[in-house]
């Protein structure tokens, strides 16, 4: 079955450090200036099951593989759902709800450890965005990013993850190419400048 699709919902997704948040940025500021209703948004959210998300994140609190992909799920389902600052219902009064990341993250980076049949069958049921923009880079360049930014270190950090983590990304965008979702890939490598020139003609030209 297709899943539903939102329109004015936009997902940005890549790598831990392709620029997500940078874009993010640039778009709210983008959309802030010409005073068009939007919220920015991300995953794992702010709530309580994020919170937790994060502290296993980090490292902090040791769980099964299949028992973070739940996670994931059921702190998505608030943030989809949720009654009073859910997307969907943000969505009826504002051109565009804009988030940093969703469940195409779980697809590329919880199939690595758990079934991947068992987070397809968790996530399939969440409606679609009207737009993915993935933001593509290398994953030597994230690297060297996520040194630079000297942020925190997060258990899929690591080169070798990251390496299946781009490979599931291209499958993933592969398969949802038939959806009615658009698809935008972006070239990740070029300046942030060039990057964002290259999101709003795709995305926000009309
Ligand atoms: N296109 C780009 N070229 C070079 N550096 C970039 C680019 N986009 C972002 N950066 C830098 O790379 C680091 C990671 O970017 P960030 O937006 O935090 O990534 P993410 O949120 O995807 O992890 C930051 O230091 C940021 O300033
Ligand atoms: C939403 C989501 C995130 N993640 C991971 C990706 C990131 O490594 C981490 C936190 O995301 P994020 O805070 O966006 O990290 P970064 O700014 O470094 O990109 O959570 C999953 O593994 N599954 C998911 O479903």
């Amino acid at each position: 079955m297709e899943q539903e699709i939102l329109k004015g919902f936009i997902v940005i997704e890549g790598l831990d450090g392709s620029g997500t948040t940078t874009q993010l940025d640039n778009i709210t500021s983008f959309l802030s200036n010409r005073n068009i209703s939007h919220v920015r948004t991300f995953e794992p959210t702010d709530k309580e099951t994020g919170l937790l998300i994060r502290q296993v994140l980090a490292g902090k609190i040791p769980l099964k593989q299949e028992t973070i992909a739940y996670l994931f799920a059921a702190d998505r389902n608030e943030h989809i759902h949720g009654e009073k600052d859910g997307i969907i219902e943000l969505l009826k009064s504002n051109r565009y709800v804009i988030s940093d990341r969703y469940h195409f993250s779980s697809i590329a980076y919880q199939s690595i450890n758990s079934d991947p049949a068992l987070v397809r069958e968790l996530n399939n049921r969440f409606p679609l965005p009207e737009y993915l923009i993935f933001i593509d880079v290398s994953v030597e360049e994230c690297q060297k990013r996520m040194k630079q930014r000297n942020g925190t270190k997060d258990i899929y950090d690591s080169i070798e993850y990251q390496r299946k983590v781009l490979e599931n990304y291209n499958r993933a965008i592969d398969y949802f190419s038939d959806s009615s979702m658009k698809v935008v890939r972006i070239n990740g490598m070029q300046s942030a400048e060039l990057v964002f020139q290259d999101i709003l003609e795709a995305v926000f030209s009309d």
